[in-house]
């Protein structure tokens, strides 16, 4: 089953009378099971990606659907309770994802009471959670009394409480050490690989986006790269664009004229010099 279905979709912010074009035609089909990373400079729109999956904003223009629903169809109440109970997401900042006046182990289990589906039923108890994540010592003490790190390993724990069919984590491992890092990453695999859930991580971290089964480079608003065993790949937008690696964009600077030839399994791309006209 395709999970997650993007059809040209974008993203605009309205500003104080400004519009921001965050997303510019972003396809994406991401499958049952599949870990996928987002990748790509800052402001580059990953966030604005994850938000529209976890239904918490909508998109200006494009189709979107996600866990076989069209999001834009659904009322507000339809999306929060697709979100408690099937998608579990970890904010970029930590103290977002918590109730800071509940302890640890609360905010677990209130995660999985309030999915109350049969899949939650089916999900790990709250001290084994809180223990994957080094959380075990401190599951009595107030979320709000956490470390960032700490609070960032509790939201994770909490988006796996009622098992997910969808994790969407956005930079989940930034305030995390190495070594807490890759207890989350292998968490997040794990979820992947135990319970078939489909995971999408918005990243800086290499080794996260290594670890996972793709890697997409999100550029100005578009898929630009996707990066799957080891090898990276131009993606071909729908209107016939490629963003150009930042290696090779001094050959071919902005503004430079091109000729396209085609070639039997391909294109190549010439500049064409001064005076090489005609
Ligand atoms: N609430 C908002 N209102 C207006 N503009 C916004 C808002 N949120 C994001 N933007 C703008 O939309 C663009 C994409 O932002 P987004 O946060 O999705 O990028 P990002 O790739 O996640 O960046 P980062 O890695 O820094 O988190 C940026 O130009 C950003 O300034």
């Amino acid at each position: 089953m395709t999970v997650v279905s993007c059809e040209n979709v974008m993203h605009i912010y309205h500003l104080e009378g400004n519009e921001v074009i965050a997303l510019r035609g972003v396809d994406l089909q991401v499958e049952e099971g599949e870990s996928v990373a987002l990748l790509g400079p800052s402001g580059a729109g990953k966030s604005t990606l994850l938000w529209l999956l976890a239904g918490l904003l909508r998109p200006s223009a494009g189709g979107l659907r996600v866990l076989g629903r069209d999001v834009e169809k659904l009322g507000p109440g339809a999306l929060t309770r697709l979100r408690a109970r099937e998608i579990g997401i970890v904010l970029q900042n930590p103290a977002r994802n918590v109730f800071a006046h509940a302890t640890a182990a609360q905010n677990v289990a209130n995660a999985q009471r309030i999915a109350r589906s049969r899949r939650a039923s089916r999900s790990r108890p709250v001290n084994e959670l809180l223990g994957r994540v080094g959380l075990a010592d401190l599951a009595g003490r107030p979320a709000g009394r956490l470390s960032g790190g700490e609070q960032q390993r509790l939201a994770v724990a909490i988006a796996l409480a009622h098992r997910p069919k969808l994790l969407l984590a956005d930079e989940p491992t930034s305030q995390l050490d190495r070594e807490s890092a890759d207890a989350v990453i292998d968490l997040l695999r794990e979820a992947g690989a135990e319970n078939g859930a489909t995971v999408v991580v918005v990243t800086h971290d290499p080794a996260v986006g290594a670890a996972f089964d793709r890697g997409l480079t999100i550029r100005d608003g578009r898929v630009g790269t996707e990066a799957r065993d080891g090898n990276e790949y131009l993606v071909v937008g729908r209107d016939g664009s490629v963003q150009l690696p930042p290696a090779l964009q001094e050959l071919l600077p902005p503004g430079t004229r091109a000729r396209a030839r085609a070639l039997p399994d391909g294109v190549e791309l010439r500049r064409v010099h001064e005076g090489e006209d005609g």
